[in-house]
C-alpha cells in the first residue's frame, strides 16, 4: 500500500483540499495518502502525517475528491458480548480484515516457532513464588473447597498415608477461559507453600515427533525430585484430544506425547505427593484413556461468575489500584454479564490507564465507565471516516434497537447507545442492562430478544428505504436463538418437548451434533424461520408507530454521538407536539 510521494505538511494538505486539488485521499494509521495536481498542474502523490483533525471528514465531505479510510480493526477483548447486546453493526470488510490479519498471524507463528530439543522449558515457582493464595481468587466458593482438602494432603501427606487413603492426585479444572483456572491452581501451591510446575499443553506440541514426549517425561522427573509439588498442565485438550477425532491419518507427535503422559501418569503413587492439575474448556475433546477411573476422575467445574461473584472480582482486583470512595463497583457488575474473571480484571487495568491519561492520581468512576466500553465495544477510533449516508444509517439502526427494546414488555432497560466506530469494526451499539442475571428464560424473554435484534434493519427499512450490511450479527444472534428454542428448548409447538440436537460443549454454543433425519431438519428450518419472520413483522410494526420518535432521537444521536439510557427514555417519553 505504501508508494513514494512528496511529503509535504498537514497544514498544506489542509490548504490543498480547500484548494480543490485534491483528488482522491486515502487515510492510513499514522499517515495519508492523496493525489493531487501538482505546482505543474500535473496529478502527483502526497503523502502527510495523520492527525486528529475531527474536522477532516466534513472537508473532505466538502469536495468532490474520492476519499478511503483503512480500517485495521483489532480483536474486540469481548466478542461473545454480541450475543447478548443488541448487536452492533459492523462492516462486512472490517471483518474480512480481520480475519486476514488473524490468519496472517497464526502463519507467522509458526514460522516463527523455534525447535528446542531435549530440556524442556518447564517454568518452576517455589511455593512463595506463585504469591497467591484463595484470597487472591474471589467466588468459586465450590472449587476452593474441592481444593481445601489436596492443600491439606500435600502439607502432610503422612497423614493421609498413615491410614491408607488415597487422594485424587489428578484433578481437571473445567471452565470456559478466563475464569481463574491458572489462578486458582496457583493458589493451591501458593496456600500449600509447594513449587508448582506450570506447562501449557501447546508447549509439549512440537514440530518433530518424540519431543513432546521427551518433554513430558522430563517435566515428571523434575517434578518427583521436588515432591511435594504441583503440576499444573494448561489447555490439556491440546494433547489430550480423543485419538478419534484426530483423523484417519492420526497425529503421531499428539499420540506419543498422550501416551507418555498416561505412562507417566501410571508411574508414580500419589505417595509422592506429587499433584496434577490441568485445565480445559473443551473436556468432551479429552480421550477416554485419560479420563478412566484413576485418572483425572475428579473434574471441578469453574463457572462464569454471577452479579456477585463479579463484584467480589471487581473488589479483589480493586484493592490493588488506588480508586477514590464513591466508585460503583457494583453498578459495573451489573452491567457486565457474561464477564469472566479475565475480563474484569482488564477492566480495573483499562480504568487505572485512563486516569493516568487523563493525569489523575486515583481511579474514577468515569475511568471505569470509560473502561467498561473498551471491554464491551473495544477502542474509540477517533478519525475513522465514515460517509454522511453511513453515519445516519447507523444512527437510526441503533436507535431502531432501542426504541423496539423500550416498546416491549419484559426487555431489559436501554443504558447507553453510541455511534462512535470503534476498533474491533463495531460502528455502533445499543446496550441494555440486566438487573439480575438471567438464568431462566422464558419464550417471552427469548422472543422479545430477538424482535430487538430485528430492530436495526427494520429501522433501516421503514425510514431509510434500503438494507445495510450492518445487521450481519444481529441476523446470526437472533437465528442462533431462534434455533435454540426450536431444537433445544422445547419451545415450538411443532416439536413438543423432543430433544432435536444437543449441545456438545457447554463453553462454546455453536458446538452442536443434530438428532434429526434430514426431513425434520428441513421442518426446523422452516419453524426458525416463522419465528425470525414474525419478529422481524412486530419490530417492523414498532418502528411504524413511532416515526417522529425515531427522527427525533436519531437526530439527537446524529449529533451527540452517545446518549444515556435516561436521556433516551427521556425524549422518548416526552409528548411529541404536533407529530
Ligand atoms: N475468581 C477470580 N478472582 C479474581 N481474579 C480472577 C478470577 N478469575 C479470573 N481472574 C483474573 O483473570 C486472570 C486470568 O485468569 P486465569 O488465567 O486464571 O484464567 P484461566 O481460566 O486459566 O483462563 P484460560 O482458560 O484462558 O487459560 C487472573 O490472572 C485474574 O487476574
Ligand atoms: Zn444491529
Amino acid at each position: 500500500m505504501k508508494s513514494k510521494g512528496e511529503e509535504v505538511d498537514y497544514k498544506t494538505f489542509v490548504a490543498m483540499i480547500e484548494e480543490g486539488s485534491v483528488e482522491s485521499v486515502l487515510v492510513e494509521d499514522s499517515r495519508i495518502e492523496f493525489t493531487a495536481l501538482n505546482d505543474e498542474g500535473e496529478e502527483a502523490v502526497f503523502i502527510t502525517g495523520r492527525m486528529e483533525d475531527p474536522a477532516l471528514t466534513e472537508r473532505l465531505l466538502a469536495t468532490n475528491a474520492k476519499f478511503t479510510q483503512e480500517i485495521i480493526p483489532e480483536e474486540s477483548p469481548l466478542l461473545n458480548f454480541f450475543l447478548i447486546w443488541i448487536l452492533p453493526m459492523v462492516l462486512l470488510y472490517a471483518l474480512w480484515n480481520f480475519m486476514m490479519r488473524r490468519l496472517q498471524g497464526r502463519v507467522g507463528g509458526l514460522g516463527g516457532s523455534e525447535m528446542k530439543f531435549g530440556k524442556s522449558n518447564v517454568m518452576v515457582y517455589a511455593a512463595s513464588e506463585t504469591g497467591k493464595t484463595f484470597a487472591d481468587v474471589a467466588g468459586q466458593d465450590e472449587a476452593k473447597e474441592a481444593l481445601w482438602e489436596v492443600i491439606d494432603f500435600l502439607h502432610n501427606p503422612q497423614k493421609y498415608r498413615e491410614i491408607g487413603a488415597k487422594m485424587p492426585k489428578e484433578i481437571l479444572l473445567v471452565g470456559p477461559p478466563g475464569t481463574g483456572k491458572t489462578l486458582l491452581a496457583k493458589a493451591v501451591a501458593g496456600e500449600a507453600k509447594v513449587p508448582f510446575f506450570l506447562i501449557s499443553g501447546s508447549e509439549f506440541m512440537e514440530m518433530f515427533v518424540g519431543v513432546g514426549a521427551a518433554r513430558v517425561r522430563d517435566l515428571f522427573n523434575q517434578a518427583q525430585a521436588k515432591a511435594p509439588c504441583i503440576v499444573f498442565i494448561d489447555e490439556i485438550d491440546t494433547i489430550g484430544k480423543s485419538r478419534n477425532l484426530s483423523g484417519i491419518t492420526g497425529n503421531d507427535e499428539r499420540d506419543q506425547t498422550l501416551n507418555q503422559l498416561l505412562n507417566e501418569m501410571d508411574g508414580f503413587s500419589s505417595e509422592k505427593g506429587v499433584v496434577i492439575l490441568a485445565a480445559t474448556n473443551k473436556p468432551e475433546v479429552l480421550d477416554k484413556a485419560l479420563l478412566r477411573p484413576g485418572r483425572f476422575d475428579r473434574r471441578i467445574p469453574l463457572e462464569l461468575p454471577d452479579i456477585a461473584g463479579r463484584e467480589a472480582i471487581l473488589r479483589v482486583h480493586a484493592k490493588t489500584v488506588k480508586m477514590t470512595e464513591d466508585v460503583d463497583l457494583k453498578g459495573i457488575a451489573k452491567y457486565t454479564p457474561v464477564s469472566s474473571g479475565a475480563d474484569l480484571a482488564n477492566l480495573i487495568n483499562e480504568g487505572a490507564l485512563h486516569a493516568i491519561k487523563e493525569g489523575r492520581s486515583e481511579i474514577t468512576q468515569s475511568d471505569l465507565e470509560y473502561a467498561l466500553e473498551i471491554i464491551l465495544a473495544g477502542y474509540q477510533r477517533k478519525n475513522a471516516i465514515l460517509s454522511k449516508e453511513d453515519k445516519l444509517a447507523i444512527a437510526y439502526h441503533e436507535i431502531g434497537h432501542a426504541i423496539v427494546a423500550a416498546k416491549q414488555t419484559d426487555s431489559a432497560p436501554v443504558n447507553k447507545i453510541s455511534i462512535i466506530p470503534r476498533t474491533s469494526g463495531v460502528l455502533g451499539y445499543t446496550m441494555q442492562s440486566e438487573e439480575t442475571d438471567q438464568i431462566l428464560m422464558s419464550r417471552e424473554k427469548f422472543l422479545n430478544k430477538i424482535v430487538t435484534y430485528m430492530g436495526g434493519r427494520s429501522a433501516e427499512e421503514v425510514i431509510l428505504n434500503t438494507v445495510t450490511s450492518g445487521a450481519e450479527n444481529d441476523i446470526e444472534a437472533a437465528t442462533a436463538i431462534a434455533r435454540a428454542m426450536v431444537t433445544r428448548y422445547g419451545m415450538s409447538e411443532k416439536f413438543d418437548m423432543m430433544a432435536l440436537e444437543t449441545i456438545n460443549n457447554p463453553y462454546l454454543g455453536t458446538d452442536v451434533t443434530s438428532l434429526v433425519s434430514n426431513e425434520t431438519s428441513a421442518k426446523i428450518d422452516d419453524e426458525v424461520l416463522r419465528i425470525i419472520t414474525f419478529a422481524h413483522e412486530k419490530a417492523k410494526e414498532i418502528i411504524r408507530e413511532n416515526v417522529p420518535k425515531m427522527h427525533e432521537l436519531a437526530n439527537y444521536l446524529l449529533e451527540k454521538e452517545t446518549m444515556t439510557g435516561e436521556e433516551f427514555m427521556e425524549m422518548l417519553e416526552e409528548k411529541d407536539d404536533g407529530g
